[in-house]
């Protein structure tokens, strides 16, 4: 039996759903989702394996201009990922307010299959969704369109069926038990700074990194620590808020997740410091790792 094995890549604008889409696709939450733009910053690999096939998608960020290193860094993660891509699943917002000229730019330029699919349609009636179908059909001429809601998982699995049977015959690229490319830290980092989305406003989530500085296993529980890094004093008092409040809604809420994903009791200790303007220099970007 020939088994097959390829490389699909997620891209889009910020906010279009790519990690929604990524989670119900690989069927576990990879990629964290906030209702913020940006909040993907690195490519993560979501393995899907069976017997006869190993599907490898890649969440990436949203397309931007950037403004910052940071998110030159991000846009190089985007660029690999359509490099080595067997199939490019562009995810759109059915009511989509961004110009999305750069990603059609991108989107003309690969020579892999591009399938557009046209996302949260359960918040658009079906005259408007004939219409955008239409529209990518003419602008982009792409192999296959589908429109989909990753929220509520309608049409996901036709699309996930077009994947399988659009996939190269290859050997395995990964071994058929790893899920990710990623570590437990990374995640747990990532779990923390999800945390970081959802409480604070404005700059703040984007000024912001998470490093988890210590991790260890002890019998009873995993005791983890975590540096939260922001760019400037104001930002760090923010962080913490009166009397430590907001760092503690963090630290709660993160510790919940991290403890289902470890499946283990985590001791959580969470540190704020201050890097100023991090997201500018190189040497701090390759220690976070968003330069190779
Ligand atoms: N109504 C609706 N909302 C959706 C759908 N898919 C995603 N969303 C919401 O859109 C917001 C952004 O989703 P994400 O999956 O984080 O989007 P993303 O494209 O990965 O965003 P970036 O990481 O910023 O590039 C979240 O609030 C999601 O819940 C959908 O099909 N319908």
């Amino acid at each position: 039996m020939s088994h097959k094995a390829g490389f699909v890549s997620i891209v889009g604008k910020p906010n279009a759903g790519k990690s929604t889409l990524m989670n119900s696709l690989v069927g576990e939450k990879m990629s964290i989702v906030t209702p913020k733009a940006q909040t993907t910053r690195h490519r993560i690999l979501g393995i899907v394996n069976e017997e006869d096939y190993q599907i490898v998608f890649s969440d990436t960020p949203g397309v931007i201009k950037p403004a910052y290193s940071l998110q030159e860094s991000m846009m190089n993660f985007v660029h690999g990922s359509l490099v080595d891509a067997d199939i490019i699943l562009f995810v759109t917002d059915i009511n989509e307010k961004y110009d999305e000229t750069d990603v059609i730019e991108k989107l003309q330029k690969t020579d892999s299959p591009v399938v557009v699919l046209v996302n949260k349609i359960d918040k658009s009636n079906e005259d408007d969704v004939k219409a955008k179908i239409n529209y990518w059909q003419e602008t982009l001429n792409p192999t296959a369109i589908f429109a989909i809601s990753a929220l509520l998982g309608h049409n996901i699995q036709a699309v996930f069926q077009f994947v399988l049977e659009h996939l190269p015959v290859h050997p395995p690229f990964y071994e058929k038990d790893e899920l990710t490319d990623k570590s437990e830290r990374f995640f747990v980092s990532e779990m923390v700074r999800e945390k970081i989305f959802k409480l604070y406003e404005k700059e703040i989530p984007y000024s912001t990194e998470v490093i988890v500085t210590s991790f260890k296993e002890e019998e009873q529980l995993v005791r983890i620590s975590a540096e939260i890094i922001v760019e400037r004093d104001s930002q760090k008092n923010i962080i913490i808020g009166t009397g430590g409040s907001m760092i503690k809604k963090v630290g709660t809420y993160a510790r919940q997740d991290i403890e289902e994903f470890l499946q283990k009791k985590v001791f959580l200790e969470l540190f704020v410091k201050v890097i100023s303007d991090w997201r500018s220099k190189k040497n701090y970007l390759k220690r976070f790792g968003y330069e190779q």
